[in-house]
């Protein structure tokens, strides 16, 4: 098992944003009994990182490098999400809607594919990669998943830098326009900074300047996980 962590960063301003728990999530809750839950942790409990930032702040390629030098599982929730999307299916099609205006796919989703994700994997450590997005997600997680991650690392980019390298991403993303960016920059800052103040104010939230070359920042992230002992 990981040490916990002594030094995180803190200082993210608190929010007073509240988000509200949809019913259909609440009876995903009810019924998330310790026998769903053990499915995960009864044989193994993983060392959890969540990967956060806005659109373009580069968790993926951060990500990409952290897998490789530190051998953990990379789990981007936008990468199951849009594998979930090209199935002909309704939950296809409400996925790639949701995508599309920038929005949040219900948590119930999200977690399933995270959680499938972690199950057919025999890692010890996992990079969540995009989640949660929104207390929603994060407490959908910790109720039917039943862990909380050992470490938050918050990437944080000016949005006129976000908005630069998503319009430069070339991955053919259908969110990857400016009308879409635009969205997901106000949902990031009304659902996702909540988040990122929750896990600030329980001293888990690494916050790293995402500005730089990627190397620069690659640079500070080694400095954090060369520091952590299994
Ligand atoms: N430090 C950086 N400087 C310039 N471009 C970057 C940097 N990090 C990532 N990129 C590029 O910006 C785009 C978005 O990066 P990505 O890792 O996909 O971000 P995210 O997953 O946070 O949306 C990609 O085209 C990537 O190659
Ligand atoms: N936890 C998540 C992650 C992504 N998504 C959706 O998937 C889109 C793309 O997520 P992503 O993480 O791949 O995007 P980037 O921040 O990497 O650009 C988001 O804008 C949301 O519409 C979601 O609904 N819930
Ligand atoms: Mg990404």
């Amino acid at each position: 098992m990981w040490r916990r962590l002594g030094f995180l960063s803190p200082a993210i301003s608190s929010s007073k944003r509240q988000n509200r728990i949809p019913e259909s999530l609440k009876l995903v809750m009810l019924f998330a009994t310790d026998a769903v839950k053990d499915d995960i942790t009864a044989s193994r409990r993983p060392f959890i990182t969540f990967v956060l930032g806005g659109p373009g702040s580069g968790k993926g390629t951060q990500c990409a490098r952290i897998a490789s030098a530190f051998g953990f599982a990379h789990l981007s929730a936008g990468d199951l999400l849009r594998e979930e999307m090209s199935c002909d299916s309704k939950k296809g099609k409400l996925i790639r809607d949701i995508i599309m205006e920038g929005k949040i796919v219900p948590s119930e989703i999200t977690v399933h594919l995270i959680k499938e994700a972690i199950m057919s994997s025999s890692a010890d450590r996992f990079l969540i990669d995009g989640f949660p997005r929104s207390e929603e997600n994060r407490i959908a997680f910790e109720t039917i998943i039943g862990v909380e991650p050992n470490l938050v690392l918050f990437f944080d980019c000016p949005e006129e830098e976000m908005v630069k390298r998503v319009l430069g991403r070339n991955q053919g993303r259908i969110d990857d326009n400016i009308e879409t960016i635009k969205k997901r920059l106000k949902v990031f800052e009304m659902l996702n900074l909540p988040v990122i103040n929750y896990y600030s104010a329980k001293g888990k939230l690494y916050k790293i300047n995402a500005t730089g070359t990627v190397d620069e920042i690659f640079e500070k992230v080694r400095h954090l996980f060369g520091s952590l002992r299994p």
